[in-house]
């Protein structure tokens, strides 16, 4: 696997850090995920796929020199807190980089390193409202709204810093040294929207929210419901798309205002809800699969990966725990990610293991483990 070899120690965090070190596990990387002891009540990381966890109390001065000596041998370190808690705990880039020049020290926060926000609280919807993005999002006359935590947590959060990552891997091939990654998931999302601030001018975007091409003003870019409450997804944009799935709704445009004609088009979205009502999901998907109308039906997670195209790409996977989950991507021809089919890990797992791989002696484990600074969590045997 194209990042076989690296090795990732990743401070465990709330969900966009565990996405970025999941990405790298995939895609070949030996990712440490260090949890907090004494331990959570409950994992909070549900991205622990292909990861081993060691429990180590950061706070005490062994178990902060136990990480400065884990990120002596490793490639890259994954930091989910916000600014400042690293250099408290005396783990700051100056000493980590000083003791290992080669690391690549990822810090993966709401708001940056700097900044008014720098040290405050926040949320994925926090942090897409301050990109600005989120007063973009939400249909006419209704107030914004966050995709769940998919844009400022994963898209701008943890694939971005992934992103980072494996670009300063690769220019660190060349010049041998490591640098820090300040990931912002303000700016992360911000810049994943350079498409709306490229194309101010062209006219997509000068109408209020919801009343654009995009942002469910058009009758033709719109979710509808079929008669047996499910819903098609149409996206036809380009006139020559339109026109199937005007034929496909039955309609005959020339009888039909203008594709582009603002005005008219709350009246073609209850047009075409009326008619998408009358007939269901799969009835709709025997008439539009195989056009190029651009409409498809919004698949649940319950069928999503038994749908045809997903099961002939086998975009979706089972882990041996019968959990279905998506398989990673994009898929490399020639060194594609393999993703563990394991379950994840418990808290503390393989702290032993991690611990004489990065050439503590049995000893020192021992000492650790007496003076509370790791601890070791073996699952308990299926009875
Ligand atoms: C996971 C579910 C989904 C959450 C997604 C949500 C929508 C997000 O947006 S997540 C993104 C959050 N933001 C960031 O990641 C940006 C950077 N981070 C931060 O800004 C902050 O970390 C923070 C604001 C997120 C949290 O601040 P906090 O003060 O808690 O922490 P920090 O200031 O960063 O300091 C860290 C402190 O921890 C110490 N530490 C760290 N590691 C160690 C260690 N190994 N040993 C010792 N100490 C350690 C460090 O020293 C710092 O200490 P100090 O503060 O003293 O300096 C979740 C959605 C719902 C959740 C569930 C729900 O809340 C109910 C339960 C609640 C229960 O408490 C936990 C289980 C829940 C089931 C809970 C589980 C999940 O969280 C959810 C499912």
């Amino acid at each position: 696997m194209a990042l076989r070899g690296v090795r990732v120690v990743e401070l465990a965090g709330l969900a966009p850090a565990p996405l970025c070190g999941m990405i790298l596990a995939d895609f070949g990387a030996q990712v440490v995920r260090v949890d907090r002891t004494p331990r959570s009540a409950v994992a909070t990381d549900v991205q622990g796929r292909g990861k081993r966890s060691l429990a180590l109390d950061l706070k005490r001065a062994p178990g902060a020199a136990v990480l400065r000596r884990l990120c002596c041998g490793a490639d890259v370190l994954i930091e989910p807190f916000r600014h400042g808690v690293m250099e408290k705990l005396g783990l700051g880039p100056e000493v980590l980089l000083q003791e290992n020049p080669r690391l690549i020290y990822a810090r993966l926060t709401g708001f940056g390193q700097t900044g008014k926000y720098a040290k405050s609280a926040g949320h994925d919807i926090n942090y897409l409202a301050l990109s600005g993005v989120l007063s973009k999002l939400g249909r006419k006359n209704e107030n914004p709204y966050a995709p769940i935590n998919l844009l400022a947590d994963f898209a701008g959060g943890g694939v971005m810093c992934a992103m980072g990552i494996i670009t300063a891997l690769y220019e660190r091939t060349k010049s041998g040294k490591g640098q820090v990654i300040d990931a912002s998931m303000v700016e992360g999302v911000a810049y994943l929207s350079s498409f709306l601030w490229k194309s101010q001018n062209l006219g997509l975007w000068n109408r209020p929210r919801g009343e654009n091409l995009l942002d469910s003003g058009a009758p033709f870019y719109e979710t509808y419901k079929t008669a047996d409450g499910k819903f098609m997804a149409v996206g036809a944009i380009e006139p020559q798309f339109y026109e199937q799935l005007i034929k496909g709704l039955g309609l005959d445009s020339d009888k039909l205002p203008g594709q582009l004609s603002f005005s008219d088009w709350p009246e073609m979205k209850k047009k075409f809800a009326s008619i998408f009502a009358q007939k269901t999901q799969a009835e709709w998907c025997s008439i539009f699969d195989g056009t190029d109308a651009c409409v498809t039906p919004v698949l649940s997670f319950d069928d999503v990966a038994s749908h045809q195209h997903n099961k002939q790409r086998s975009s979706f996977i089972k882990n041996d725990q019968e959990e279905t989950s998506p398989r990673p991507a994009p898929l490399l021809s020639r060194t594609p990610a393999v993703p563990s089919f394991e379950r994840d890990p418990f808290i503390g797992e393989h702290t032993e293991e991690i611990l004489l791989e990065y050439g503590f002696t049995k000893q020192e484990i021992t000492e650790l483990y007496s003076e509370k600074v790791i601890e070791v969590s073996k699952p308990k045997a299926n009875l």
